[in-house]
């Protein structure tokens, strides 16, 4: 027995032998959706993923990966990594940081907490800056959640608000930033007009300011903090419409990249450096590219980069962000407890775990999706002697369209030869292609980056092949499945120019689960009594192939066994 009485000790399952070693695939942005030439994924040669399709409906079938089975709050919420690895490794569906803001918004309880307290402080003499994703998209942040906030904040005290905006692209259209800068001017405006002095400060491109993530490129992190903390950047402009508008007009601009900014006041002034006195919140929900920014306003020990100045103030997080290491201290709103997942549970009970992941380059990557997302928003390992972590650094400095094959071929071998080794019950990878290059909104490396997904597949079934051992291949959420924007009845979208418009984001569309392998019972199946099932359903399924039962609060298991 464990704390509180819980037992980590998982029952037998009375079916399934255990010591089969178990390979689990996730191929990032990997969504089922009707044929067509957006969907790269069909148009590209994957046989490998089509052979295991022919396994339907035993050993291939499709679960929702989006809204609220994964824990959004609406079946309009696309899925995301966060939501879909959390839903994957927990194997229970949990309130998510969208909904649980939404929620704190529409009670007042955000404004009682602690956390609303401590920067309420500074609202007195000081500034209260708001930093982060700009946009609808819901993964990171809601535009209607700053909103609230900004309301919020000035009717309980703050006289002096600077917002530090994030262009997206990624989550929502290219193009788009222009149209929410609009409507945050709008509303600042109105706030002005009550008496507030409330303005945007700085901004930049989420891939290219502040929005890093894993440690990948510090620089992204330090020219959002020249920009938004010393009010420093290559570019000044007078309002933030006019630096969208006219950054946006350059050669090959795009939301996701546009460069850092900072708005002057009419001698030239930067007119919201973070200063002594004031309050910062990082509105994002989402943890991942936000505990970079973090470390840099809590840590008082920061060697990642020359802060020049280390302003003192009330730092709060929207949620927080690393429940292992407690970043941030201060937040708003508790984020959810995604305890007891199923790799602290299998640890627990003997099972060996290799999660292989590969390191992006300007932005990303996925290290922390298989292991941070898979492990409840965790970082660090729960048995480091049962445990392993091995990343593939990527290519760094560029976009992935032009690079599409990324590293999976290599994450591929690596994965192999950890089951080659016999060292480990747990084979678990991430494979980032149809996501990273999908985002880019390039068809024709999309096409290429479904391709290679499926070659690397190839690598890590044949080594399962050779040790007789278990596959399971699924997917965190769609992309590459679908990249045109399209409207209710499925018609692609023109813009004016009579181009299609290109889908850069994620999508509602469901996800593939399939499995097999020598070593897998011959009677397993996929059961047909489970109407919708849902990515939190894989973790017990996985426990079954590992010869447990899954603990009794955990979402069903996808199979069963038939007596043969
Ligand atoms: O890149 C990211 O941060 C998100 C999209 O905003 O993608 P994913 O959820 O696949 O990591
Ligand atoms: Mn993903
Ligand atoms: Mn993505």
């Amino acid at each position: 027995m464990g704390r509180s009485g819980l037992s980590w000790t998982l029952p037998d399952h009375p079916k399934l032998p255990k010591g089969k070693p178990v390979a689990v695939v996730v191929l990032d942005g990997w969504g089922e959706a009707n044929a067509d030439q957006y969907n790269c994924i069909h148009v590209a040669q994957t046989p490998v993923m089509d052979s295991l399709k022919n396994g339907a409906p035993e050993k291939w079938r499709l679960v929702k990966a989006h809204g609220t089975a994964v824990g959004l709050p609406s079946d309009d919420d696309m899925g995301n990594s966060e939501v879909g690895h959390n839903a994957l490794g927990a194997g229970r569906i949990f309130a998510q940081g969208a909904k649980l803001v939404d929620q704190a918004l529409a009670s007042g309880k955000i404004y009682e907490g602690d956390g609303f307290n401590y920067i309420k402080e500074s609202f007195e003499n000081g500034t209260l800056h708001l930093i982060g994703l700009l946009s609808d998209g819901g993964v990171h942040s809601r535009l209607d959640q700053l909103q609230l906030l900004l309301k919020g904040a000035s009717e309980r005290g703050a006289k002096r608000i600077r917002v530090h905006i994030l262009t997206d692209g990624r989550d929502v259209l290219d193009g788009s930033s222009v149209g929410f800068v609009e409507t945050l001017e709008n509303d600042l405006s109105e706030l002005r007009g009550k008496g507030v002095d409330a303005q945007i400060a700085s901004g930049g491109g989420r891939m290219y300011v502040t929005m890093d993530r894993y440690e990948n490129d510090w620089d992204v992190v330090k020219r959002g903090w020249d920009a938004q903390v010393l009010g420093e950047a290559p570019y000044k402009f007078k309002s933030a419409l006019e630096a969208v508008k006219t950054l946006r007009a350059q050669p090959n601009a795009n939301d996701q990249y546009l460069p850092p900014f900072v708005i002057v006041d009419d001698s030239g002034k930067p007119v919201g450096p973070v200063l002594d006195g004031d309050a910062v919140v990082t509105i994002n929900f989402r943890a991942d590219r936000m505990v970079m920014l973090a470390k840099a306003l809590e840590y008082a020990d920061f060697d990642k980069f020359d802060r020049v100045r280390v302003p003192k103030i009330r730092y709060a997080g929207m949620l927080q962000y690393d429940g292992e290491l407690k970043l941030p201290s201060i937040y708003l709103v508790s984020p959810p407890e995604i305890d007891r997942t199923s790799g602290e549970y299998l640890v627990k009970n003997g099972i060996r775990t290799f999660a292989c992941r590969q390191s992006c380059v300007i932005e990303t990557v996925k290290f922390g999706h298989v292991t941070f997302f898979w492990n409840g928003n965790r970082s660090g390992y729960f048995d480091e002697s049962k445990e392993e972590y091995v990343e593939v650094p990527s290519d760094s400095g560029i976009t992935f369209n032009v690079a599409p094959k990324m590293k999976a071929l290599e994450i591929a071998e690596k994965a192999r030869d950890a089951l080659l080794s016999g060292k480990f019950d747990q084979v678990r990878v991430n494979l980032p292609n149809g996501d990273m290059v999908g985002h880019t909104g390039d068809i024709e490396a999309t096409v290429v980056a479904c391709k290679v997904a499926d070659e690397a597949v190839k690598i890590i079934l044949d080594a399962v092949e050779q040790v007789g051992g278990i596959y399971l291949v699924t997917a965190d959420h769609g992309n590459a499945e679908d990249m045109v924007k399209r409207n209710k009845s499925g018609k692609p979208l023109l813009d004016k120019n009579g181009g299609i418009q290109i889908l850069t984001s994620h999508t509602l569309q469901p996800v593939p689960v399939a499995i097999g392998g020598p070593g897998l019972h011959p009677g397993v199946k996929f059961r047909t009594d489970i109407q919708t099932p849902g990515l939190a359903n894989v973790a017990a399924t996985v426990m079954n192939l590992h010869g447990f039962e899954a603990p009794s609060d955990y979402e069903t298991t996808l199979i069963e066994v038939a007596d043969n």
